[in-house]
C-alpha cells in the first residue's frame, strides 16, 4: 500500500517541562480536507512547524509521502504552505513574486495561476508593500492552490479574506480535492471547516480529542429538539439521551439529545405530537462544548 500524503507516528514536541503536542498519531490520505481545530495554545502551530521540519520532534516523527519532514529539502517537493502571517518581499510586484514562488516551488500550472489570480481579484501589477492583509494572502493562497504539491498546508489561510473571497476559498479547495490534492487546513473559521473539510482532529492540550467527520461529530453531541403536541404533555423525563426538558410556550417543548433517537421518539409517540423539528449542532457549538469556557492549555 502507498504512504499516506501526511502521517504522524507518536509526535511530540517539549519545551522544557510543557509538552506542546503530545503523542499525536493522524494519517491523512490523497484528496482528504483534513480541518485541524483547537484553542488558542492546543499545539496547531507547533505541529504545523514539525510538519514543515521547521522545528525538531522531541519523539515521534511526521511524514510527507513517505518522506521524513527533517529532510526539507526532499519532504519539500511534495508540499505547498500558507503561514498565518502572510510575509512577501515588499518591492517586488504580485505578479513578480508569483512567478518567483512558482520557479522555486513544487511546480505549479500557470494557466490554472492565471485563473486564480482572476477569481481572487487580485491586482498583481501593484507591489506587494500596498497589499493589505488579505491581498497578502491571496498572493500565498494563488501559489500554493497552483501547485500539483500533493500536500496543502494552510495555516489559518482566510482570517484576512471577505465572504466573496470565503468563497473563492472554499471553491479552490474543492478544485485541490478533486484533483487529488491533500489539505490540511488549520482554522478558526469554524463555519470553513464545516463546509469543506471531510474529517476534522480537534487538538486539546496537545493531544488528538477527537478525530471524526463533521456528520460523526455532530451525532456524538447534542441535538436540538422542538416537539409540539396537542393535549398531556409527553413524558420525557427518564428517557435515555434526553436532557434539558422545558417549555418553549404553548403546547410546545425544547430539550436536548444525545444519541440514538429511538427511546425519545418511542415516548413522543406515545402523546399526540402535531410538529417535531430536529436542529444538528453546528461545528461551533461542538467545539464549545468541547471547550467549555475556552481554554486549551
Ligand atoms: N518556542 C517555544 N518555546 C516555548 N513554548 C512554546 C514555543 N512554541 C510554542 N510554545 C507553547 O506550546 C503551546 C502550543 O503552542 P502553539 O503555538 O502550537 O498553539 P496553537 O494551537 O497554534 O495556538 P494559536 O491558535 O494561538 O496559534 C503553547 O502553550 C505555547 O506557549
Amino acid at each position: 500500500m502507498s504512504d499516506p500524503v501526511l502521517r504522524t507516528s507518536h509526535l511530540t514536541k517539549r519545551y522544557g517541562r510543557l509538552t506542546a503536542v503530545d503523542d499525536l498519531t493522524l494519517d491523512v490520505a490523497a484528496g482528504e480536507v483534513f480541518g485541524f481545530l483547537g484553542p488558542n495554545g492546543a499545539g496547531k502551530s507547533t505541529t504545523i512547524r514539525m510538519i514543515l521540519g521547521l522545528a525538531r520532534p522531541t519523539a515521534g516523527t511526521a511524514r510527507i509521502a513517505g518522506i521524513d519532514a527533517a529532510d526539507v529539502a526532499r519532504a519539500h517537493r511534495h508540499l505547498a504552505y500558507v503561514p498565518a502571517d502572510v510575509a512577501l518581499w515588499p518591492q517586488l510586484t504580485g505578479a513578480e513574486i508569483l512567478h518567483l514562488l512558482a520557479r522555486t516551488g513544487p511546480g505549479t500550472d500557470l494557466t490554472y495561476r492565471d485563473e486564480l489570480v482572476d477569481r481572487f481579484d487580485l491586482d498583481v501589477s501593484r507591489p506587494a508593500h500596498t497589499y493589505s492583509t488579505g491581498n497578502r494572502q491571496k498572493v500565498a493562497l494563488i501559489a500554493a492552490f497552483a501547485t500539483r504539491a500533493p500536500l496543502l498546508v494552510l495555516d489559518e489561510p482566510t482570517s484576512g479574506l471577505d465572504p466573496l473571497m470565503e468563497q473563492q476559498f472554499r471553491a479552490a479547495v474543492g478544485q485541490a480535492r478533486e484533483r487529488g490534492q491533500t489539505v490540511f487546513l488549520s482554522s478558526h473559521q469554524l463555519a470553513e471547516v464545516e463546509a469543506v473539510c471531510d474529517r476534522v482532529g480537534i487538538l486539546r492540550t496537545g493531544r488528538l480529542a477527537e478525530v471524526a467527520s463533521v456528520p460523526q461529530l455532530r451525532a456524538l453531541h447534542r441535538a436540538e429538539v422542538t416537539v409540539a403536541y396537542r393535549g398531556a404533555r409527553p413524558e420525557l423525563a427518564a428517557v435515555p439521551g434526553v436532557d434539558g426538558v422545558e417549555a418553549a410556550g404553548d403546547g410546545r417543548l425544547r430539550f436536548a439529545l444525545t444519541g440514538a433517537p429511538a427511546p425519545a421518539l418511542r415516548a413522543l409517540a406515545a402523546a399526540d405530537v402535531t410538529a417535531l423539528a430536529v436542529r444538528e449542532p453546528s461545528l461551533e457549538e461542538i467545539f464549545l462544548d468541547y471547550y467549555g469556557t475556552g481554554n486549551g492549555r
